[in-house]
């Protein structure tokens, strides 16, 4: 079993001696398999690892000659008298801008993967607390600010402040940013001479917060004595679509980053610490980013990459809770999600997680823990494929607000299935997501979200909805609803009825009337949607009932 740790995903160690180890990499159909050993069981299938007489590594899986692309052998004794270590990475450790906000934030860090000494992390850090939102408003302010005016752009200087403080303070050299700094103004000195900045330039521009704090951090670590490797991610494999401000991570990532980071802890281990939430595009070549709150997908991304045995995101908070604590200050933690319950809440709008970071978690069967960098001690969110849901009724309530609702009624008796492939093919050719739907015959009920994802942003616009509803009404009627709240609630639609009767005793006392329901086929969520205005006094009030003074749920019978 020491070798399944070993290996970068989950294996079977059969029949070995210890004098025959070997490490090899390979790629079979693009995908990258590391292993140490001369027989193992990897991905249910057996591979063997032979010495050749002449031609060296030879690798046969199940009996056919596989092609060897990367070799690499070493027999245990080398691997000692080179002092490299047989200990795998194991876990990684993700820090959100909260978890590193200043130097003392750093420190506690420092202290809390200390106190893990049998963990060896790969850990991603975001930009420092405000980073990521600082230089937006200076890159917005650059663009109409005229070009000898940049130096005085205040969220310049509060950058500026900020990182150079934090070395001073966790006496490193300024020069481990230095030429970020000076790189970053002349980048907005290039928005002001354009008057315009572009997504792909705002990206750029948005990646020097995570290169900052990786550096830093990295810095510090090795100064204390911890050894630390930085990694830009563009710079070690993360390749993305070109969709800048919102990319994909693309299947060739997962090979890639997994060589790197694996072969360089081989040869000289190091913890390394990778920037979250940046890309490159893969024709572009450019720098790209996730979307906002993108590293936690960085780090399901090098989870499901390396075969780690957690994956661990530190936040500001005590793990998932039953609600955003800024709307009910007694939000209480989760202690167990499935991924498909995570993946809702996070798609529904709880900003705690990214919506696309529990897919390579899942896909990897990789646990994901959420924990509180400001009280380690706290149990934290577990979240796995699959939990005992019998007594499970609801789990969390999610807001997201400033939704744009559309009431689409066909103008003809088209079949259902005509006008509803008419209606989606038109937010298709005009590349607009959807988030809830509720159908009948001959009429569609749909929410539209402008803020959450930068690109969507297209859609406040008025003239992108204009557009939208000018293609509709070439095949329906159509009422135009704005500033509406989609409420979820996120639990075991198993028991929707239970569910349901609550939540609607709890909305008609409160004298609210629901605009549309719509259950997703996950099973685990039930959307209402209200008005903005009246949104998050439902969710206090739905909080209270399902949650608070000793009220029963969520492990109601
Ligand atoms: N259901 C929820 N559980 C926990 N936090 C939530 C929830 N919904 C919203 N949040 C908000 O998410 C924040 C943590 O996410 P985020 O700010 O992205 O963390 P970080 O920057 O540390 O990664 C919390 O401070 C909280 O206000
Ligand atoms: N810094 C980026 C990426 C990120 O993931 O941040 P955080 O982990 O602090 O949400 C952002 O603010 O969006």
């Amino acid at each position: 079993m020491v070798a399944a740790l070993r290996l970068g995903v989950r294996a079977h160690c059969v029949g070995l001696r210890r004098e025959s180890i070997a490490s090899f990499a390979l790629l079979e159909r693009s995908r990258s398999v590391t292993g140490f050993d001369s027989s193992v069981e990897l991905v249910g299938r057996r591979w063997v690892v032979e010495r050749g007489k002449r031609s060296g590594l030879r690798v046969r899986c199940e009996g056919r000659a596989v092609a060897v692309t990367e070799r690499k052998v070493e027999t245990t004794k080398q691997r000692a008298d080179e002092n490299v270590s047989d200990e795998q990475l194991t876990v990684v450790m993700k820090f959100g801008g909260s978890s590193v906000a200043s130097a003392d934030r750093m420190k506690e860090v420092a202290n809390l993967i200390l106190n893990f000494p049998e963990e060896r992390p790969v850990v991603v850090l975001s930009a420092m607390g405000k980073t990521t939102n600082n230089l937006l408003m200076a890159g917005e302010k650059a663009v109409s600010c005229g070009v000898s005016n940049v130096a005085e752009i205040a969220e310049l200087s509060i950058i500026r402040e900020l990182h150079n403080s934090t070395v001073d303070e966790l006496g490193i050299d300024r020069s481990t940013i230095a030429a970020l700094l000076d790189e970053l103004e002349q980048l907005l000195k290039g928005i002001a001479m354009m008057k315009e900045m572009t997504l792909r330039t705002r990206d750029y521009l948005v990646s020097f917060g995570e290169c900052m704090s990786t550096r830093i951090f990295a810095a510090y670590l090795n100064k204390i004595g911890i050894k630390a490797r930085q990694y830009d991610a563009f710079d070690i494999g993360f390749i993305t679509t070109d969709d800048f401000t919102n990319a994909d991570i693309l299947e060739a990532t997962y090979p890639a980053v997994a060589k790197r980071l694996h072969e360089d802890w081989i040869n000289d281990p190091a913890i390394p610490i990778v920037t979250g939430f940046l890309g490159k595009g893969w024709k572009s070549c450019a720098v790209t980013t996730l979307g906002r709150g993108g590293s936690d997908l960085t780090a399901t991304t090098i989870g499901k990459a390396l075969g780690l045995q957690e994956i661990q995101v530190w936040k500001d908070v005590d793990g998932v809770l039953t609600c955003d604590p800024k709307i009910c200050p007694q939000a209480e933690p989760v202690p167990h999600l499935t991924f498909e319950e995570a993946a809702e809440l996070a798609y529904f709008g709880a900003q705690v997680l990214h919506p696309q970071s529990m897919r390579p978690a899942r896909e990897g069967d990789i646990p994901v823990r959420v924990k509180n960098s400001y009280n380690p001690k706290a149990p934290g969110t577990v979240i796995t494929k699959t939990r005992d849901m019998r007594k499970a009724v609801l789990t969390s309530i999610v807001l997201k607000s400033n939704i744009t609702m559309l009431d689409i009624v066909s103008t003809r008796m088209l079949g259902q299935f005509g006008f509803l492939a008419k209606v989606f093919s038109i937010f298709e050719d005009l590349g607009i997501s959807v988030d809830c739907v509720a159908t009948s015959e001959v009429s569609i009920s749909l929410t539209l979200d402008p803020s959450k994802i930068w690109s969507r942003e297209l859609i406040q616009q008025a003239s992108e909805l204009d557009h939208l509803v000018e293609e509709l009404e070439k095949i329906a009627v159509v009422h135009l609803l704005q500033q509406r709240s989609i409420i979820s609630l996120i639990g075991n639609v198993q028991r929707s009825s239970l569910i349901l009767e609550k939540a609607f005793s709890v909305l008609r006392s409160n004298g609210v009337n629901v605009q549309m329901i719509s259950q997703g086929a996950s099973k685990v969520n039930i959307s209402l949607v209200v008005h903005d205005s009246e949104a998050k006094q439902c969710v206090r009030a739905l909080h209270s009932a399902f949650f608070e003074n000793g009220n029963k749920l969520p492990y109601e019978n």
